[in-house]
């Protein structure tokens, strides 16, 4: 697997119910130069899932990035994903290193110091921070705001790249990527922006990249 470019993961936004309102945004972003995409759907049943997962990866490879899927292993691996990011109450990041062989990319979320460590020993390509600030995007299951200083003790105990996750925006990217972080993640940032391709852009400006 080629050097995967953490730097900007546009996550998509599964309160956009409309395809083609979802695959709009997707395409923008893609244009602006969001360097990774994660596909999350915490509603859609199996099936319209996998659609959209089909549409994305022929969009990622159309623009040559990476596609990866939030929690579905079995959809990663129907598509031919690039990988998966999992969390801490998903499959073991063993048995998804099984079923998903060397060369895909898996990524996991930790919340606070220990689980940085334990990632440490396990074949995770990288950890997502989640979340670094407040956000109204994810409610259901969510830690609390590890903060700069979070991110800061983490950064010092982890050996993995950093995504940072929950609140980054504009305003904030820089802070986050010069206090260790590798790389931001962002849903809202892009997708509820008006104009989601130069959203995109600026973020871009903003991490120098
Ligand atoms: C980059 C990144 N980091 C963390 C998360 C959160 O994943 P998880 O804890 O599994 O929660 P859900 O996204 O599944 O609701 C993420 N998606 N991406
Ligand atoms: C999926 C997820 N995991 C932790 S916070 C979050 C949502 C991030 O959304 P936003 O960028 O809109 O704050
Ligand atoms: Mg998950």
């Amino acid at each position: 697997m080629s050097i995967i470019d953490y730097s900007l993961m546009y996550v998509t936004d599964d309160r956009i119910t409309d395809d083609n309102a979802f695959f709009e945004i997707l395409e923008a972003t893609l244009k602006g130069g969001t360097t990774i995409v994660q596909l999350r759907e915490k509603q859609l049943h199996t099936r319209a899932f996998y659609h959209r997962a089909v549409e994305s990866k022929r969009l990622c490879d159309l623009y040559g990035i990476p596609l990866i899927v939030n929690d579905r292993i079995d959809i990663a691996l129907a598509v031919d994903a690039h990988g998966v990011h999992i969390g801490q109450k998903d499959l073991p990041v063993a048995m998804a290193r099984e079923l998903l062989q060397a060369n895909k990319i898996i990524g996991l979320s930790v919340s606070n110091v220990q689980q940085a460590h334990e990632a440490n020993a396990l074949a995770v390509d990288y950890i997502g921070l989640s979340p670094i600030f407040g956000t109204f995007t994810k409610t259901a299951d969510l830690d609390p705001p590890l903060g700069i200083e979070g991110l800061k003790v983490i950064r010092e105990v982890s050996s993995k790249p950093i995504v940072s996750i929950g609140g980054v925006d504009k305003g904030n990217a820089a802070e986050v990527m010069t206090n260790g972080s590798d790389g931001i993640a962002v849903v809202s940032a892009i997708s509820k922006a008006d104009n989601p391709e130069n959203a995109t852009r600026e973020l871009r400006k903003v991490l120098s990249i």
